[in-house]
């Protein structure tokens, strides 16, 4: 009999989500998506009339060519009060703030009334990242994605963060889970509950928050921490976490974590070290001392990827829509690979420069605009804008191509 009447409450429920969506133009369908303390997430289609009245919404489906969504309702009535007053809002802010960025789920729209909020979201369908690293690592038969992923996924990661720590917004809760991927294999970061303004460039935050296995070891010790360190902290661990398929450091109390954490990774055989000299930079114990952004994005472990898609688009855009370069952009004689030529050295963090100094600079009298959202598209870090403000930086123009981006 409880059973029934907790069924038959359910069920009224979520007829009355329906109806208040389909009041909002939404039609919602009853395919549940996930689930968070205080909500569920359902996917949910766009009616043509509700395109029509937000443009936001309107441009972006139009360019996935559907009219799916996710939205994540929240009940009120069972959330605390201090989630509905304060985190809510700040999620909500954050979102906003972080408006619009390829691997930053969007937020579309909100409504709501005196016993729900709906979030309208932008569908990531694909799952997190947490399962797609197990589900990986069962198709190998071994831990971990490959390195080359890895790296692709680095770079949309890190340029989702950067674009938070640039709108002001510190995100505090960055784990595998909070990382979906979508049915274009773009990761987009999503669950801004803990995210805060960043504030005054040095102001310090004081609370706890995410989850103690990405935690920052300043938060764990309660001291007063810079939420931008405390994430990149966090980046270090999801890090870790995909190219080992597993985490860093694991154990429930803080101070045997700390413990941990004074001694430092280990790395799984076979992990090149590069890769290792990145995380080991991120996983300081001392915030100033771990990797900055900018830093990150110019490590050596992270500019191959870039370096040959750049080569890749490059000989390709050539090819079907630019002039032909001058004469000093072909590759070297010497090259094995189309790549090998022009690849920097490796160069282990802190910043040691490859023998012979940077390559040099060249150009070929083209501005390549086209190109620039070619390539920002192909490494998945959204728009040429947000690929060039997070390489507006020395290693991008040190490398081969960089003139695509000047
Ligand atoms: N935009 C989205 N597209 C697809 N799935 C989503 C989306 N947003 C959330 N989800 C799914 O719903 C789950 C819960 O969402 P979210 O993490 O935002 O809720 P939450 O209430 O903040 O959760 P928690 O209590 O774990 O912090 C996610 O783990 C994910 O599986």
């Amino acid at each position: 009999m409880k059973g029934n009447g907790r069924r038959k409450l359910d069920q009224q429920n979520f007829m009355e989500q329906v109806q208040e969506c389909k009041d909002n133009g939404y039609l919602l369908s009853s395919k549940k998506i996930g689930s968070g303390a205080f909500s569920k997430v359902y996917l949910a289609y766009a009616t043509h009339e509700r395109m029509q009245h937000n443009s936001k919404l309107a441009s972006d489906l139009r360019g996935k060519r559907h009219t799916m969504v996710a939205i994540k309702i929240i009940s009120i009535a069972k959330a605390p009060v201090e989630f509905s007053r304060k985190f809510l809002p700040r999620e909500i802010s954050s979102l906003n703030a972080t408006y619009k960025h390829l691997n930053v789920v969007q937020l579309y729209e909100t409504y709501q009334n005196s016993q729900r909020s709906y979030l309208v979201l932008e569908l990531a369908a694909r799952g997190d990242l947490l399962e797609h690293i197990n589900a990986v690592s069962d198709h190998r038969c071994c831990p971990g994605l490959e390195e080359e992923e890895a790296r692709r996924l680095s770079w949309q990661l890190v340029s989702a963060v950067a674009h938070c720590h640039n709108s002001g917004i510190v995100h505090r809760d960055l784990k595998c889970e909070n990382i979906l991927l979508d049915d274009r294999g773009f990761l987009k970061l999503t669950d801004f509950g803990f995210a805060n303004r960043s504030g005054l460039k040095n102001s310090l935050l004081s609370t706890f928050c995410g989850s103690v296995a990405y935690t920052a070891p300043e938060i764990l010790m309660s001291k007063k921490y810079n939420g931008e360190q405390a994430d990149l902290w966090s980046l270090g661990v999801i890090l870790y976490a995909m190219v080992s398929g597993k985490l860093p450091f694991k154990e429930r109390q803080p101070h045997r974590m700390l413990q941990l954490m004074r001694r430092g990774p280990t790395f799984p055989p076979g992990l090149s070290p590069e890769c290792q000299d990145l995380i080991r930079g991120l996983l300081q114990l001392r915030p100033r001392a771990r990797l900055g952004l900018q830093q990150v994005a110019t490590h050596c472990w992270m500019l191959p990827a870039a370096h040959a898609l750049f080569r890749t688009v490059l000989v390709s855009a050539l090819e079907s829509q630019l002039p032909a370069p001058m004469d000093d952009a072909e590759p070297s004689e010497d090259s094995e690979h189309p790549a090998a030529g022009h690849l920097p050295r490796p160069r282990l963090w802190p910043g040691a420069r490859a023998p012979g100094g940077p390559p040099e600079r060249r150009n070929v009298g083209f501005s390549g605009l086209g190109l620039r959202s070619t390539v920002a598209a192909s490494l998945g870090i959204g728009t040429s804008r947000q690929l060039l403000s997070l390489c507006s930086m020395s290693a991008i123009r040190n490398m081969p191509g960089h003139y695509l981006l000047n």
